[in-house]
């Protein structure tokens, strides 16, 4: 099964649209072993309610060795509670530096069964993503209009369209059902609720990431416009909203995630 095949079906078997991230912070713990028991806890916690998980990179990076065995260990865990991992990473550079990356992250022994991609540096670097992904089952969500507000200094100006006009046109080569998504996919800030209706119209078969639920003050229940009837085709992901949404309490981020997942389907209708 592919990502985005095994996306939809647990989006439907468990009747989840939201997307967890882990973003273990460094300077919320007491030590190394501290935050890799209580990332694996919230993943653990967190997994009845979510259709996929995030970890962000740059959390384990900044860790050193020890964050690259953790993001294994994540990947490892999330692999057995049936999670598929979107790895965000928002890698991209010259064509052949990107066919390292990814071989890096979308085939090596860190990988993950999807990374997002920064198409900064030109359509054509999108391409060795694009094929990994496609010989590995797996998926690229690539930046279209991320959430945070300076996006505005070079994403305005059509930009954003832009490349959603090409990432619709490189999902339009995949042969796929009805019903399906492509292996292309779409990183959309789900703070740009009034943007949401056109990229899902400029992009109808690319799997939409729309982060900045929750502490970036996005609301689940202003995201409906993202998704294909029947509640498909997107997800929304939180981060700390999720994980820290109390502290280290393990208890509240389960209660968080299932707080944001019963807010996205109150918002579908479903
Ligand atoms: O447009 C984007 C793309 C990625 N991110 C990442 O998502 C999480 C958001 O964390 P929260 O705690 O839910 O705000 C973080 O890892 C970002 O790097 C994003 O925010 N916006």
């Amino acid at each position: 099964m592919t990502f985005t095949q095994a996306l939809t079906d647990r989006t439907l078997r468990l009747n989840t649209r939201l997307c967890v991230g882990l973003d273990p912070r460094a300077g919320a713990y007491r030590d190394a072993a501290h935050l890799r028991a209580h990332t694996l806890e919230v993943l653990e916690a967190a997994a009845p309610s979510a259709a996929c998980v995030k970890p962000q990179l740059a959390f384990f990076e900044a860790l050193g060795l020890p964050g690259f065995a953790l993001l294994e260990e994540v990947c490892a865990a999330a692999r057995t509670l049936g999670l598929p991992v979107i790895l965000d990473g928002k890698r991209g550079d010259i064509g052949s530096t990107a066919a390292a990356y990814a071989q890096g992250w979308l085939g090596g022994p860190h990988a993950g069964d999807a990374l997002t991609v920064n198409p900064f540096l030109g359509f054509g670097t999108l391409t060795p993503f694009v094929e990994a992904a496609r010989a590995n089952g797996g998926a690229v969500f690539v930046l279209v209009k991320t959430s945070n507000p300076d996006q505005a200094d070079l994403q305005g100006q059509g930009v954003s369209e832009r490349i959603a006009v090409e990432l619709a046109r490189l999902g339009a080569e995949e042969r796929l059902e009805a019903g399906e998504y492509a292996s292309v996919g779409a990183v959309v800030g789900a703070t740009h609720t009034g943007d949401l209706a056109t990229f899902r119209a400029l992009m109808p078969r690319a799997p939409l990431l729309l982060p900045g639920l929750g502490a970036q003050g996005a609301k689940a229940g202003d995201l409906a416009a993202a998704f294909h009837p029947g509640g498909t085709g997107a997800v929304a992901s939180a981060s700390r909203a999720v994980q820290y949404a109390s502290g280290l309490d393990v208890g509240a981020a389960r209660d968080a995630a299932r707080t944001l997942r019963d807010e996205l389907n109150a918002a579908l209708g479903i």
